[in-house]
């Protein structure tokens, strides 16, 4: 890549990564405004109270040194400690970091967990990098940031290109900071490492309980259901899964290569077995289509489930779903929002819908603060029940003050740390 391509690469990622934190600023404006709330509280909840940039010297394979840019945001500590997952890819930014940061706090909001909203993010490619390079480069980031986090403080987790086995780098690396055994400082663990059941298939878990749920809104059974999912990690192909286990036709996903279209329905369970740890299976295939294409096919159910702005006003009239349900974070733009709701399309926002996963981080935090560990059915019934009612209030908050549900989550979820600044005598 030529020096100008990189600039201008970067420099549109920017772009996009301003129009995430500035998109969410004027939502929680407006959310702000419905519940009656002063411009102070604004002011408050606009920007992370704390933001940590750190420079992390990592040990090459080659024998070289690299030195990575990483982050931490700390949104708002009114309601407990900061808690949100760590990205590794080569777009992120300190917007972005900050952005995600705001949108953990909303999601703690709305499903009514102890906590505030963090994210950290790395800039780098882990799918260029060695095994060992990735472990240096996890402790690094520890290192870089053990000031700040904490069990009690800050508790990070697993995003885009992380995993179980930087989450176990991590605690070890934490432990050995703070000379003694810390399984509380970060989830998304190995279940070996004090991980909890059902954290890995959590996030997909609680996407597939809205989906549910507002398909019955909208008055169609998963049966049978055309379903169209972006992104093959994490939350992407656990949720293919879920829905060709619930009856429904999956009849494309994609990764960051392209996607895979039948309309007759994916064989999942074979993608899921030829997947990497990366969430890529496309490469594998001749036959791809673009993920422009994908997110343009008809069917019943969409979720985006890779990363932010694949929704635009470019391609909002074009979607052709009944629902959109937002696996990724920030993956609809606020024009693309506004399009999608003058057309009728039901859209159930990010910090509703991909909740699951900081649910049931919570509860492995709770287990591991306790010691004592639950069955995955125990952990299910939780999260089942937190996003069954987590959904309604969304929805009867949007059917009550004729708001979109991307509007009415954050009136949901900004009222919980709007009041606990206030009873904390910030505002
Ligand atoms: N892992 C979790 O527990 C949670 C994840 N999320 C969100 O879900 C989304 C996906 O995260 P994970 O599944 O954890 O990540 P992952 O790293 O497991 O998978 C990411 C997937 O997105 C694809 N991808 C990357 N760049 C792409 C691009 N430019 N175009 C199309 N596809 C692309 C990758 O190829 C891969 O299939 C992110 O927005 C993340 O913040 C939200 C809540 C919790
Ligand atoms: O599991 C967690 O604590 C955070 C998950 C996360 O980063 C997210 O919901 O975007």
């Amino acid at each position: 890549m030529t020096a100008q391509n990189t600039t201008d690469q970067k420099s549109d990622n920017h772009h996009e990564n301003d129009n995430v934190l500035q998109s969410t600023q004027s939502v929680i404006a407006d959310a702000l405004d419905k519940l009656g709330y002063s411009s102070e509280v604004y002011e408050l909840l606009k920007e992370p109270i704390r933001m940590l940039t750190v420079r992390i010297p990592v040990k090459m394979d080659d024998g070289s040194t690299k030195i990575f840019t990483g982050y931490r945001a700390q949104h708002n500590d009114a309601v407990g400690p900061t808690k949100g997952g760590v990205r590794f890819h080569p777009n992120v930014s300190e917007t972005e970091v900050k952005a995600l940061s705001i949108w953990m706090s909303l999601k703690a909001g709305i499903v009514d967990l102890p906590y505030g909203g963090g994210k950290g993010g790395i800039i780098c490619d882990p799918r260029t990098m060695s095994f060992r390079e990735l472990e240096r480069l996890s402790r690094g980031y520890v290192r870089a940031i053990s000031q700040l986090v904490g069990p009690t403080k800050d508790i990070p987790a697993p995003d885009v290109f992380t995993n179980s086995q930087i989450m176990a780098w991590m605690m070890d690396e934490y432990s050995r900071i703070r000379e003694f055994d810390s399984p509380g400082f970060i989830t998304g663990k190995p279940l070996v490492l004090g991980g909890s059941h059902g954290r890995e298939t959590a996030t997909a878990k609680g996407v597939t309980i809205c989906i549910r749920e507002a398909a019955a809104k909208k008055g169609f059974q998963l049966e049978g259901a055309r379903v169209v999912v972006q992104g093959f990690g994490n939350a992407g192909s656990f949720l293919a899964k879920f829905m060709h286990d619930a009856g429904a036709k999956v009849i494309a996903i994609s990764d960051a290569y392209g996607g895979l279209y039948d309309p007759e329905g994916l064989d999942i369970d074979y993608l899921l077995e030829r997947r990497d740890s990366f969430g890529t299976v496309t490469k594998l295939f001749k036959d791809t289509i673009t993920n422009q294409e994908l997110l343009e096919l008809d069917c019943d159910i969409l979720v985006p489930a890779a990363i932010e702005n694949q929704i635009t006003e470019k391609n909002a009239n074009q979607i052709k779903a009944t629902i959109v349900v937002e696996a990724a974070n920030g993956p609809t733009t606020l024009e693309a929002t506004r399009i999608l709701s003058e057309r009728g399309i039901l859209l159930v926002p990010d910090v509703l819908a991909s909740a699951g996963g900081v649910t049931v981080s919570y509860f492995e935090w709770v287990q591991n603060n306790q010691g004592y560990y639950w069955t995955e059915e125990e952990v299910e019934e939780k999260l089942e029940k937190v996003m069954v009612k987590s959904f309604e209030t969304v929805y009867t908050t949007a059917m009550n003050r004729k708001v979109n549900m991307r509007l009415a989550a954050y009136m949901v979820g900004v009222r919980k740390m709007a009041e606990a600044s206030r009873f904390r005598g910030w505002i």
